[in-house]
């Protein structure tokens, strides 16, 4: 089987988590690092590789398989998304769920004229309990969906969180509803507003002079990220900050609670995914190299255009042939 060549395209969390993930994953090489900093202050978590500018990716076009997609989604994937799907395959994690109809059409318009294939919003969610969430709709037709994140750390919301001016390091873990939780584990199939199932709370570092209750009135405010939650956002010192908020676990859960049978037999039907995550980055990286896989297999058979991960046959995740997948796992 060909050795699939990738690379990452910004180097943060997810970037790390990538470079680690691709290191497992024997059918794949990594070509090198794009970073839009300066490339010698850029310190991978294994220097075997070169680090380029970001700039210089297209002279690496024809290197490339599959390009990793790791920067942010607030305003990084906006710019680089379409920008690079005009050149290679890509694989990203954009999730900014209200916005992902209009990024899939900036995707899809230059991957399909570059004759290559734009797998976007990969991830767990959006991506492992979309795929969840679809299997409970199409199984489950009579019933709920319900989604709980939490307790952790959302990579989208911290990104988010540290692009608003004025804040040196921030970070935001999610809380979901005890009692929420409750009454959908005990089958009440409730009816919960947006802010009735999560609360948010932001832990942040100010730069110097920035002004707290401006940082703070950003952050509450924020459309797709906080408007629609309570959040409370405490001020920290560096110090604090390093010592208590480098981990980034999380995990969360999708739960459809439905009927099967006829009007007057139903039985109660759950389905239930959940993910409990030491590292959050590094799982979702570990997605987005599996959905590399697929995105490179997929262009291979001659697709093009931006796809996501409810367009992907299983099989094609794995390394292993589909008469080893056949014989292993049905
Ligand atoms: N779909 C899903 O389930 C999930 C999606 N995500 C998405 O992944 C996105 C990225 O998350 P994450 O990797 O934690 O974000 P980071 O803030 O760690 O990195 C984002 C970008 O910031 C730049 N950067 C990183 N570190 C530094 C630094 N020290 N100084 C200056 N710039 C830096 C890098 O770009 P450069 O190298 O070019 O400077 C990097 O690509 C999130 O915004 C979220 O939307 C995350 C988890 C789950
Ligand atoms: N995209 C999320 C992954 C999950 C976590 C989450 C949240 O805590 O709001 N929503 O979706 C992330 O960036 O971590």
């Amino acid at each position: 089987t060909p050795v699939i060549r990738v690379a990452i395209a910004g180097y943060g969390n997810l970037g790390r988590g990538a470079q680690a993930a691709i290191k497992q994953s024997p059918d794949m090489q990594l070509v090198c690092v794009f970073s839009r900093r300066d490339p010698a202050s850029v310190t991978l978590i294994d220097p075997s590789v070169p680090v380029y500018a970001m700039d210089d990716v297209a002279q690496y076009k024809d290197d490339i398989d599959v390009l990793i997609l790791c920067g942010g989604s607030k305003s990084d994937l906006p710019e680089q998304g379409p920008a690079f799907a005009g050149l290679f395959n890509i694989v990203d994690s954009f999730d900014t769920h209200a916005k992902i109809p209009e990024y899939f059409a900036a995707l899809d318009a230059p991957a399909k004229k570059a004759n290559k294939v734009a797998m976007l919003s990969v991830g767990w969610d959006p991506g492992l309990f979309s795929i969840n969430r679809l299997y409970g709709e199409a199984i489950l037709p009579v019933g709920e969906t319900y989604t709980f994140w939490g307790k952790g750390l959302s990579q989208g919301h911290s990104d988010a969180v540290r692009r608003v001016g004025g804040v040196k390091s921030g970070v935001q873990y999610t809380l979901p509803s005890e009692p929420a939780m409750a009454r959908v584990r005990n089958g009440e199939q409730p009816t919960l507003t947006t802010r009735e199932k999560h609360t948010r709370e932001c832990y942040i570092v100010l730069a110097d002079g920035a002004d707290a209750d401006t940082v703070r009135n950003t952050i509450v405010t924020m459309p797709d990220y906080f408007v629609d939650y309570d959040t409370k956002v405490h001020f920290i010192d560096q110090q604090t900050f390093e010592s208590e908020h480098g981990k980034m676990p999380h995990g969360g859960f999708v739960i459809r609670s439905g009927v099967s049978g006829m009007d007057n037999e139903t039985n109660n039907q759950v389905l239930e995914f959940s993910l409990k995550l030491g590292s959050n980055p590094e799982f979702t990286a570990s997605v987005l190299v599996a959905y590399a896989r697929a995105t490179y297999k997929m262009s291979q058979a001659g697709e093009t255009g931006a796809r996501t991960v409810l367009d992907v046959a299983p099989g094609l995740l794995s390394p292993k042939s589909p008469a080893q997948l056949r014989k292993e796992l049905l």
